[in-house]
């Protein structure tokens, strides 16, 4: 399924998660590309929730989380509702989440990449190990003083503006993640959708090429899609 998804882009996922009722196709928006090694990012999300430091409902755990990362997870990082903002930059919190260090050893453990929901530092570190990573934003204190580690596997609230209300989207451990250039797409991991895409994105894909070729020799666009995706 991962080796599925990392040939294809995140809007031929985006078109399967429509087709399917998924209105938003999936898509987390407002994360950048930051660094990347140029094939689409596909693993299972691993999750990890930082909490305020001085937030009582949460114990810090101690000792990390880098080191369990599985060979084919996304390493997914966001903070707790209380610390989200609807508007840029979508945080409370200043200070990075992740660092050069956490994606040295990721990169050794093999997994595809990291996104995370908030800031992350040490730049070109990443680039330089070419991992794929996405954030909301940058930064360069680390993330101690303000933020302790609350949660390893754990569902994930992230809180979206959209029109005409802000909604609130739970990432679970296990789902599938899929970044590129374009962004961030997750196909719920319970459930059948993720078959249901492989199925269907190879005949879309396919479809798609056929009205490029249309298009190149003169059709017009709408009728080559109406004609090529007949029955999509
Ligand atoms: O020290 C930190 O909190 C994170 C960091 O910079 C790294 O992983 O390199
Ligand atoms: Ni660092």
């Amino acid at each position: 399924m991962l080796k599925f998804f990392s040939q294809y882009s995140t809007c031929d996922v985006s078109d399967a998660l429509l087709k399917f009722g998924v209105s938003n196709g999936g898509f987390f928006p407002n994360l950048t590309q930051f660094s990347s090694n140029g094939i689409t990012m596909a693993g299972k999300a691993y999750t990890v929730l930082f909490a305020a430091r001085n937030d009582p409902n949460y114990e810090e755990i101690k000792g990390g989380y880098i080191d369990n990362l599985p060979e084919d997870a996304v390493l997914v990082i966001g903070l707790t509702p209380e610390l989200q903002k609807l508007d840029a930059p979508y945080v409370k919190i200043n200070n990075a989440l992740y660092g050069g260090l956490m994606s040295t050893r990721a990169n050794y453990l093999k997994s595809p990449g990291t996104v995370v929901f908030g800031r992350i530092r040490d730049l070109k570190e990443h680039q330089d190990l070419q991992r794929n990573v996405f954030a909301y934003g940058l930064g360069t204190a680390a993330h101690a003083p303000v933020v302790k580690l609350a949660g390893i596997n754990v569902p994930l609230k992230i809180t979206l503006d959209s029109h005409p209300e802000p909604y609130q989207e739970t990432i679970n451990p296990g789902d599938y993640i899929i970044g590129d250039e374009n962004g961030v797409v997750r196909v719920e991991g319970s459930g059948d959708l993720a078959q249901k895409c492989m199925e269907y994105i190879p005949k879309r894909v396919a479809a798609d090429q056929l009205v490029a070729q249309d298009i190149q020799s003169g059709a017009k666009c709408n009728e080559a899609q109406k004609r090529r995706r007949a029955g999509l």
